[in-house]
C-alpha cells in the first residue's frame, strides 16, 4: 500500500495527513495537528475515526517550538503508531505560487529556489512552507513532493480582480492580487457541489476565518474575487495581522517614526489585528473568555470589518445568494457569527439562533433569501487528492 503524507503549516500550526492511495479517494489513515507552533506548541494524533492517538503531548525544544520541531515530532508519532507505513507522495500546503503556478506541481529543486524568491511577499508561510519541503526530500528521499498553492484557485480572476492601479509595469512584474487559503475554497467549493448544487451554481462568499482570515466571492464553484490581495496582509483583520491598511500609514512609519522596514514587517504580520487591538491576545477564543474594553474592541472591529468585506463581494458577485464560514473561529464561534450576520439583514441574510449555538450545517432562518451554511473545511483532503493524481498511486 502507498501513502502520501500531507503537511500544512499554518500561521502558528502544523496540521498533518496520512492518507492510503489506491482507490479513487485518498483514504485518511490518521491525522495531526501541532498548535501554538511558536510557543509551548503540542501534538495531537487522531485515528481515520477520530480517536486520540496522542493528546495534546508537549513537543520538546530549547524555549518555543519552532515548524522544522513540530515536523520532526509528527513524524515520529506516525512512525510509532504506523511502522513501515511506505509514503511515496509528500504533498505540501505552499502558501504563495505566484503569476506562474495555477494548480498543483511536482517539485524540482529549480521550482523551490524559484518558490522562495516568493517568502517576502508571504512571510509567516512560505519559509515554512518550504522548510517543510527540504525537512520532507531528507526524510523521504524517494518521494514525489506535491506543491499545493493557496493562490492557484485564484488564478483566473477577471483583470478588475487581479490588478492594482499602478503604473502597469508593476502588474507585469507580478504585483497582482493573488488572494490566499485556496484549497479551503477549493475544498468547499467541492462540498457546494455535493450538498448544495444550487448553492454552487449561485453566488457565494466563503468566510475562511482562522488566524489568518479571508473571504472569497464563489460564481459557479469559481473564485471571481478576494479579500486577500499581494499578500497574506489584506482584506479582514487576523490574530496578528492588520488587515486592508492604508499605505500611507508604511509611509509615515518609515518617514516619521523612523522605523525600519525588519520593524515594519514584524509590526504588521505579528504584533497587530486581534493582539495589536486588544492589547490581550490573538487568539480568540481568549478575547471571547475576556471582558475588557480591549477585547471587545477587537471583537467589534473583526465583525465590522467582516461585514464590510461581505458588501464589496457581494457587490463584486453582484448579489448573494449564499454564506459559508469555515476555519477555527468561522466553524466553531456562535458569537461572531452572530456578530456578523446580525448587521447584514439587509442582503437576506437571517440566522437562526438554535442552529447557529449548535454550529449546524444550516444556521439561516428557512425563509430567509440568503442561505448561511457553516462546513469544517479540510485542506488535507484536497492536498491529497492533488498527491494521488501526481503521485506515486498503491496497487
Ligand atoms: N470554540 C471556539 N470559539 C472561538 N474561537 C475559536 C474556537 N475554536 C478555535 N477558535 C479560534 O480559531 C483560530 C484558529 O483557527 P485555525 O483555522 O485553526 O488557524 P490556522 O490559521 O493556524 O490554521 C484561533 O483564533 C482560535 O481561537
Ligand atoms: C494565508 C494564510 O493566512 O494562512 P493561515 O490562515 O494558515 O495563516
Ligand atoms: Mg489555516
Amino acid at each position: 500500500m502507498s501513502y502520501a503524507l500531507t503537511l500544512n503549516a499554518g500561521s502558528s500550526s502544523l496540521k498533518f495527513g496520512l492518507f492510503a492511495l489506491g482507490a479513487d479517494e485518498p483514504e485518511l489513515s490518521a491525522n495531526g495537528l501541532a498548535d501554538r507552533v511558536g510557543g509551548d506548541a503540542r501534538l495531537t494524533l487522531k485515528g481515520a475515526d477520530g480517536t486520540k492517538l496522542r493528546d495534546a503531548v508537549p513537543i520538546p525544544a530549547e524555549g518555543v517550538v519552532d515548524h522544522h520541531e513540530a515536523l520532526v515530532a509528527a513524524l515520529h508519532e506516525l512512525e510509532d503508531h504506523f511502522p513501515g507505513a511506505q509514503i511515496d507522495t509528500v504533498g505540501h500546503r505552499v502558501v504563495h505560487g505566484g503569476m506562474d503556478y495555477s494548480g498543483p506541481t511536482v517539485l524540482s529543486p529549480a521550482i523551490i529556489d524559484k518558490l522562495s524568491t516568493l517568502s517576502p511577499f508571504a512571510p509567516l508561510h512560505q519559509p515554512h512552507n518550504l522548510a517543510g519541503v527540504r525537512a520532507a526530500m531528507a526524510a523521504f528521499p524517494q518521494a514525489v513532493q506535491v506543491a499545493c498553492f493557496d493562490t492557484a484557485f485564484h488564478r483566473h480572476h477577471p483583470f478588475v480582480n487581479d490588478v492594482f492601479a499602478l503604473p502597469r509595469e508593476y502588474y507585469d512584474k507580478g504585483v497582482r492580487r493573488y488572494g490566499f487559503h485556496g484549497l479551503s475554497y477549493d475544498y468547499i467549493s467541492g462540498e457546494l457541489a455535493r450538498i448544495a448544487p444550487d448553492l454552487h451554481a449561485g453566488r457565494v462568499v466563503v468566510a475562511h476565518l482562522g488566524n489568518g482570515a479571508s473571504m472569497c466571492g464563489l460564481r459557479g464553484g469559481r473564485s471571481v474575487a478576494s479579500s486577500m490581495g499581494f499578500s497574506a496582509l489584506d482584506g479582514l483583520p487576523m490574530g496578528t495581522r492588520t488587515g486592508q491598511l492604508d499605505p500611507g500609514i508604511i509611509l509615515y512609519l518609515l518617514q516619521q517614526e523612523g522605523m525600519s522596514v525588519e520593524d515594519i514587517i514584524t509590526l504588521l504580520y505579528k504584533k497587530s489585528g486581534l493582539l495589536g487591538l486588544s492589547g490581550l491576545s490573538h487568539d480568540m477564543r481568549t478575547l471571547e473568555a475576556s471582558g475588557s474594553e480591549g477585547a471587545r474592541q477587537a471583537i467589534d472591529y473583526y465583525t465590522f470589518r467582516a461585514r464590510r468585506e461581505l458588501g464589496g463581494l457581494a457587490a463584486a458577485l453582484e448579489g448573494l445568494d449564499g454564506l459559508v464560514f469555515c476555519g477555527g473561529i468561522g466553524e466553531n464561534s456562535r458569537l461572531i457569527r452572530e456578530r456578523i450576520c446580525n448587521g447584514l439583514h439587509w442582503i437576506g441574510i437571517e440566522i437562526d439562533d438554535e442552529a447557529n449555538a449548535a454550529n449546524a450545517p444550516v444556521i439561516s432562518r428557512p425563509d430567509a433569501r440568503v442561505k448561511v451554511m457553516v462546513i469544517p473545511t479540510n485542506e488535507e483532503i484536497v492536498i491529497a487528492r492533488a498527491c494521488a493524481a501526481l503521485g506515486v498511486r498503491g496497487a
